[in-house]
């Protein structure tokens, strides 16, 4: 796909049913290239997310999803460049920010939200201090003023007993505990968007279902725009309006989140959810669903980067790359054998319905 003319766009209908005093704002990610040095990571990426909703950007280890949730937030490391491309929050594209403006926009504009909370938290530094310092630092809040808001910043992410809590270092709270002071930090400046680099992966079960309601809560609450990572189908059910796949740094395939479940059409993504299904619906001894290969051992500048691992590849696919192409409405497709719609390649995923309460 040209993102640039045609970047599909999230549907809403996902979690979040009040209607929200809207702080979010549209995403829209056009030709988007990344390079580590001489290795391209992202190419030629595009999409776009409407206000005050979330899209899921999926794929395995090394599709090129934190590199994309780096560049929007300005985070990437020393010798990447963006080779090409826009990334437009607001109206303004974070990839040509430079001085004040950047600064600003980090935190007002764009928040990240990383996963390992106790590497973004400083250890020698109680809680209190940390949070209380984004507001007189960045807000140019008195001393005593700050501490009284992150008193209110740590008890709007429900953690009981701020008082006490602020006064705690970070190895002394839950691995949950540290991820909801670093949400409160996140969204101290109602950013319009947050990027979530699959902050919960490294939760229990239990407590990554307490911050994902607490995510849909607060964006509810606030119409916050919400850019999720995960390789985690199952999260995506919970949380996504809309999804986009990567593979290989490519976009293979955009869409709302009923239709990416229902009716895949690209075969990787048809794979994935198998996967997920599997992962859901296996008895014991029977056999969850994986995909054949991996995705590092191959690296292609031209043709589908998925057809190595493709069962419905041909020639054309390791010749030709796959244009993105809308084969419904605002479903966007990279495959030049795409599957179809109606037959027994559609994949039924109660699963999805049940994650969202029976909407459908
Ligand atoms: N700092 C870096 N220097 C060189 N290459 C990098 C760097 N960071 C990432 N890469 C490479 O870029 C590609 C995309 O990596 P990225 O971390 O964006 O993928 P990902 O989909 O987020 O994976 P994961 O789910 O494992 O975090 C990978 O091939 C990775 O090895």
């Amino acid at each position: 796909m040209n993102a640039a003319s045609s970047a599909p766009s999230a549907t809403a209908g996902g979690p979040a049913t009040a209607t929200p005093r809207v702080i979010g704002s549209d995403v829209v990610v056009s030709d988007l290239s990344i390079s580590y040095g001489s290795y391209c990571a992202v190419r030629d990426v595009g999409f776009e997310i409407k206000a005050g909703t979330t899209m899921a950007l999926v794929g395995e280890s090394g599709s090129g999803k934190s590199t994309i949730a780096l560049a929007a937030s300005r985070l990437l490391p020393r010798g990447t460049t963006i080779d090409s491309g826009s990334i437009c929050v607001n109206g303004k594209d974070v990839v040509r920010m430079q001085g004040n403006e950047l600064r600003e926009m980090r935190g007002d504009t764009v928040a990240y939200l990383a996963q390992d909370a106790l590497a973004a938290l400083n250890p020698v530094v109680r809680i209190g201090r940390q949070v209380s310092e984004i507001y007189s630092v960045r807000g140019g809040d008195r001393k005593t003023v700050a501490e009284a808001k992150a008193i209110a910043a740590l008890a709007q992410v429900n953690i009981n007993d701020p008082e006490r809590v602020v006064r705690m270092y970070p190895h002394q709270l839950s691995g949950g505990m540290r991820q909801r002071v670093m949400i409160a930090m996140a969204l101290a400046f109602e950013p319009a968007l947050l990027i979530a680099d699959e902050p919960t992966t490294a939760l229990d079960v239990t407590v990554q279902a307490e911050i994902l309601q607490l995510i849909v809560d607060l964006q509810a609450r606030n119409g916050l725009t919400c850019l999720w990572i995960t390789h985690d189908m199952s999260v995506v059910a919970e949380m996504a309006d809309s999804v986009t796949v990567l593979y290989g740094g490519r976009m293979l395939e955009s869409s709302d989140v009923y239709s990416m479940f229902d009716t895949p059409r690209q075969p990787y993504t048809r794979k994935l959810l198998d996967c997920f299904a599997s992962g859901r619906s296996a008895k014991p001894k029977e056999a969850f669903s994986a995909i054949p290969g991996s995705p590092s051992a191959h690296s292609t500048t031209t043709g589908c980067p998925f057809a190595p691992r493709c069962d419905r590849a041909d020639d054309v696919c390791v010749s030709e790359t796959p244009r993105s192409v809308e084969l419904a409405p605002d479903h966007w497709v990279a495959c030049h054998h795409p599957l179809d719609v109606g037959t027994d390649d559609d994949v039924k995923t109660p699963a999805l319905a049940a994650s969202r309460g029976g909407q459908s």
